[in-house]
C-alpha cells in the first residue's frame, strides 16, 4: 500500500493505493468524523452489482443509504444529479454526513458535485474503481455534462481522502482499461519523458498488465497530477496542462453523444491531434507515426470518427473552458514534459482537422 499526499491550497489529503485498501475506510471515518450522522454511497448499476457487497459490510455500523446511478456518462445528467440530491434530502443527510463515491470517473464527478452543492457543501470520499479514476478521483474537479458541452456545470470540491483499491479493477473491460490508460499516457507526455519512454518500451498489451506495471503507472500518474493541482488548484494557470488532448477529445465525446465514445479513447485522438499541431506550430520533434503505431498496437482508434463535421467540432472547441472571447486555446508540447498553452485560429484548426 502507498499513501500519496495531495496538497492543494484548500485541502491536504491522502490517496491510499493498493490491494484491499477499502478495509481502512471504516477506521478513517471513525477517526476523522466525530458525530458522523449518515453515509450516502453513490455508485452505478455496474459497480453496484459487481462490488457493493465488498464495501457495504465494512460499513454496517453506519447503515449507509445507497443511491445507484445509471452506468457511464448517463450518471452525469441534471436528472440524475437531482435524483441523488432528493435521496440525500429524503434520507436526512446533514452537514455532519459524508458521501462516498464508489465507481469510476462518472460516479466520482457526479458524487463530488452532489457533495459540493448539498447544503452548500458536505464532505465526500472517493473510492475509485477504474484505471481512469487515478486522474478523476484526485484534484477536486467535479461536474455534470450539458448537451452544449462536457463538464460545463460543476465545482472544485476536494475529497477528504481517496481509497484506491486495486482489487476492484480486475473486472474492468478491455475498453475501460484502454480508456483509463490514455490518461496515464497523458500524464507521462505532459510531465516526464522518462516515464513516457518506460511506458512505450514496457507496455504492449493492456489486457495483460502486470500488477507491478499497473501500480507503477497509477502511482506515477497520481503524483504527476498532484504536481499540477498543488500549484494551481482552480486552474488559473498550469493546471490547464492536464487538459492535454481534451479540447478535441471533449468535442468528440459531445458530438458522438455522451457515453458513445469513452473519455480516454476520445482524449487519445485529441492527444495525437495535439502532438501533430505541436510539431507544426512549436517545432516539437516528435515521432508521431511511431506513437500512433504504438497506441494502435494497444487498441486505440487514432482518427476522428468520419461522420463528425469539422465545423461542429470547432464550434464545440470554442466553448471549451480554456477559451476566452471565443478563441480556442490548445495545450501543445514544446518538448515531451514541457507543455504550453497556445491560441490557434479557427481557419488553421479547420484545415488541420480536415487534413487529420
Ligand atoms: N474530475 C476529473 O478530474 C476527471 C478526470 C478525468 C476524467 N473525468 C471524467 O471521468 C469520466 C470517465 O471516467 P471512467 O471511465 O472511470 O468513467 P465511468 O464511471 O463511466 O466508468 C466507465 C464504465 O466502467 C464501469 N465500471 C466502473 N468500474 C468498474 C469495475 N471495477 N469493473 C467493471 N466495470 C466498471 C462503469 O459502470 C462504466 O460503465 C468522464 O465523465 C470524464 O469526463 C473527470
Ligand atoms: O484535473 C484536471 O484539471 C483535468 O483537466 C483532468 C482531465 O483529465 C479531466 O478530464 C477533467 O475533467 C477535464 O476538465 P475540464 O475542466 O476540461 O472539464
Ligand atoms: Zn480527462
Amino acid at each position: 500500500m502507498e499513501a500519496i499526499q495531495i496538497q492543494t491550497s484548500s485541502k491536504q489529503y491522502e490517496v491510499f493505493v493498493g490491494e484491499g485498501v477499502r478495509s481502512e475506510i471504516n477506521t478513517f471515518l471513525s477517526n476523522h468524523f466525530t458525530n458522523l450522522t449518515r453515509i450516502l454511497i453513490i455508485t452505478d448499476e455496474t459497480v453496484g452489482k459487481l462490488h457493493l457487497d465488498k464495501l457495504v459490510p465494512l460499513l454496517s455500523e453506519w447503515n449507509p443509504v445507497i443511491f445507484t446511478a445509471p452506468s457511464g456518462e448517463k450518471a452525469k445528467t441534471f436528472e440524475v444529479f437531482y435524483d441523488a440530491l432528493s435521496v440525500a434530502l429524503e434520507s436526512r443527510l446533514d452537514r455532519k454526513s459524508v458521501i462516498l463515491a464508489f465507481g469510476g470517473g462518472a460516479v466520482g464527478d457526479l458524487s463530488g458535485f452532489v457533495a459540493a452543492s448539498f447544503m452548500r457543501g458536505i464532505p465526500f470520499i472517493q473510492i475509485p474503481t477504474t484505471i481512469l479514476a487515478h486522474d478523476s478521483a484526485v484534484g477536486g474537479k467535479v461536474a455534470i455534462n450539458h448537451p452544449l458541452g462536457k463538464n460545463m456545470i460543476g465545482a472544485f470540491h476536494q475529497p477528504e481522502a481517496v481509497f484506491y483499491d486495486l482489487e476492484l479493477l480486475n473486472t474492468l473491460s478491455k475498453q475501460e482499461i484502454r480508456s483509463g490508460f490514455a490518461e496515464v499516457i497523458k500524464h507521462a507526455l505532459i510531465y516526464n519523458p522518462n516515464f513516457y519512454q518506460w511506458l512505450k518500451s514496457d507496455i504492449h498489451d493492456l489486457g495483460s498488465l502486470s500488477s507491478e506495471q499497473l501500480f507503477e503507472s497509477l502511482t506515477r500518474g497520481i503524483k504527476i497530477k498532484n504536481e499540477f493541482v498543488s500549484k494551481d488548484e482552480k486552474e488559473t494557470g498550469i493546471r490547464a496542462y492536464l487538459n492535454f488532448g481534451h479540447t478535441l477529445g471533449h468535442a468528440i465525446e459531445s458530438e458522438m453523444g455522451y457515453g458513445n465514445f469513452t473519455h480516454g479513447e476520445a482524449v487519445m485522438i485529441g492527444m495525437i491531434f495535439a502532438l501533430k499541431l505541436s510539431n507544426e506550430v512549436l517545432g516539437l520533434s516528435f515521432e508521431t507515426e511511431e506513437f500512433v503505431n504504438w497506441v494502435q498496437e494497444l487498441g486505440y482508434q487514432t482518427k476522428i470518427p468520419v461522420h463528425l463535421s469539422a465545423e461542429r467540432l470547432l464550434a464545440k472547441m470554442k466553448q471549451d473552458k480554456k477559451s476566452a472571447g471565443g478563441s480556442v486555446k490548445f495545450v501543445l508540447l514544446e518538448q515531451v514534459g514541457k507543455p504550453k498553452l497556445q491560441e490557434l485560429s479557427d481557419d488553421f484548426l479547420l484545415g488541420q482537422i480536415n487534413n487529420f
